[in-house]
């Protein structure tokens, strides 16, 4: 088939290059001159594991083009997809602005039979716009479908490759009939391809995060209690889990969720909810323990050091909002960085993937990026662990102790073992379990 894919980001590059690798036609169609630009000679926009060597051999191979020009491509096209940002607009709801932007944009050049399909996350009812702005630009009905995306980011592709299901929003059989095929290679394991209205497919995707980000804010919730009376959160995390009614997915504690969706996808049902005069009180919830969480870091070192941090020298591993991505995009990290910016500590930073981000928002706020973890922590006064990268699950204690100060390690993500702390004699703040203070003996 022949795809135009409009929006080359996380999901439309994703979602571009993975339909190419399967032999379909494809052309990603982006604003951004810089970012095209920099396609077409093999520069890669983001960090995901395993995209640059697909993008690189299909564009080579000829199945897979960039350009800014959407007239040049859409005539084409047998199916175009919409995969631009609709990110968090200052009433809490989805801004879908570019959404609508791409409608106009399209519409004089699509053909009689192409099928509009929209990826983007989209509130309930937008595709019936979408649907409705094409019918009167066109002055004749076009074919719209949703098609809702799962993919995570930091294994984007396989997500894409293997996925669990893939849902799709239909109006015809024709829309049913070209989704069945174009999808069909992605489900040769028997997973289902399901197909339902358009509103179901909508309210599924933003079903799914709200129910993912639930499960993290409950656990969140329960390891705040967890050390108010003396629990384990990984104990009781595995105890539950281990019910195949609760699993263990999705349960893991930390500093909240970040990124570019649950956040915003939470809050945009929420506002949908409360715009039909309904009353969604659990995302009000969700979201709020998850804001509350987000800082949970910063109160501990706050806490440990009575405010005052002042020319204090903190080591922080981890950026990016999950590991494997560079994606800083409401990562609990920003957090952290703010207040010591603002108190005045000194800050030296490693995250294997986005210290450039970091770089472009903070600049010479931070005193150091460094080129490894051993680096940022060395004469540091504490360590504070926001993501949970690899590389950091297994250090040499002794080194990291004898580089820093004193050793004292303030862990959002539950990466070491209480007793490897005791052992090593470090003072050692972590998500629902006991604190271990070696700073008084
Ligand atoms: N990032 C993720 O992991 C996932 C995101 N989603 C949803 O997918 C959608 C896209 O998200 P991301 O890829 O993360 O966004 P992104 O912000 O990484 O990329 C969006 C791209 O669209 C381009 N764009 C904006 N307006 C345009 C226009 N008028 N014409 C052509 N290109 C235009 C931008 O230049 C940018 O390259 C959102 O609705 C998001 O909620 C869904 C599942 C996963
Ligand atoms: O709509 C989207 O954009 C996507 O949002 C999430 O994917 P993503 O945000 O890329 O990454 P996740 O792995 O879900 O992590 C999200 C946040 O939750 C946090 N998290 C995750 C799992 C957990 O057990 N605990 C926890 O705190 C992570 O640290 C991260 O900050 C969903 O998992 C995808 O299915 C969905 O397509």
């Amino acid at each position: 088939m022949k795809l135009a894919v409009i929006g080359t980001g996380y999901v439309g590059l994703v979602t571009g290059t993975c339909f190419s690798d399967l032999g379909n036609e494809v052309t990603c169609i982006d604003v951004n001159q810089a970012k095209v630009e920099g396609l077409k000679k093999g520069i890669i926009p983001i960090y995901e594991p395993g995209l640059s060597e697909l993008v690189l051999r299909n564009h080579e191979e000829g199945r897979l083009q960039f350009t800014t020009d959407a007239a040049e491509v859409i005539p084409d096209a047998d199916i175009v997809y919409i995969a631009v940002g609709t990110p968090q607009s200052d009433s809490g709801a989805a801004d879908l602005s570019a959404v609508w932007k791409v409608v106009e944009g399209i519409a004089p050049h699509l053909r009689e039979d192409a099928l509009v399909v929209v990826k983007s996350t989209v509130p309930v009812g937008t595709n019936g716009k979408v649907y409705d702005m094409l019918k009167k630009l066109c002055g004749r009905e076009v074919n719209v479908a949703s098609n809702p995306e799962f993919l995570k980011e930091g294994s984007a592709i396989s997500d894409f490759m293997y996925p669990d299901r893939v849902v799709c929003g239909v109006r015809n059989e024709a829309a049913e009939e070209l989704l069945q095929t174009l999808h069909a290679p992605l489900v040769r394991t028997g997973k289902p391809i399901l197909f339902m209205s358009p509103e179901s497919s909508e309210l599924t995707k933003y079903a799914a995060n709200a129910l993912l980000a639930t499960k993290i804010s409950f656990i969140n919730e329960i390891a705040n209690l967890s050390e108010k009376v003396g629990a384990d959160i990984n104990d009781v995390r595995i105890g539950m889990g281990h019910d195949q009614r609760i699993g263990f997915q999705f349960l893991f504690p930390g500093l909240g969720y970040g990124g570019s969706c649950f956040p915003k996808d939470v809050r945009a049902l929420a506002s949908l909810a409360e715009s039909l005069e309904l009353h969604p009180k659990i995302m009000r919830a969700v979201d709020e323990v998850n804001v509350h969480q987000r800082a949970s870091l910063v109160r501990k070192i706050d806490a440990f050091y009575g405010g005052d941090v002042a020319g204090k020298t903190f080591g922080v591993w981890g950026l990016a909002f999950k590991p494997k991505t560079d994606d800083i995009r409401e990562a609990p990290a920003l957090e952290l960085l703010s207040y010591l910016v603002e108190k005045g500590a000194i800050i030296h930073v490693h995250d294997p993937e986005a210290m450039e981000n970091v770089q472009a928002q903070f600049g010479d706020k931070i005193h150091k990026y460094c080129k490894s973890e051993m680096e940022a922590i060395d004469g540091a006064d504490c360590l504070a662990i926001n993501t949970e990268w690899n590389e950091y699950r297994t250090p040499d204690f002794k080194k990291l102790k004898a580089k820093m100060t004193t050793p004292t390690i303030f862990d959002g993500r539950n990466l070491f073992d209480l007793g490897t702390m005791e052992k090593h004699g470090f003072t050692y703040f972590s998500v629902g379990r006991r604190p271990v203070d070696v700073s008084q003996a």
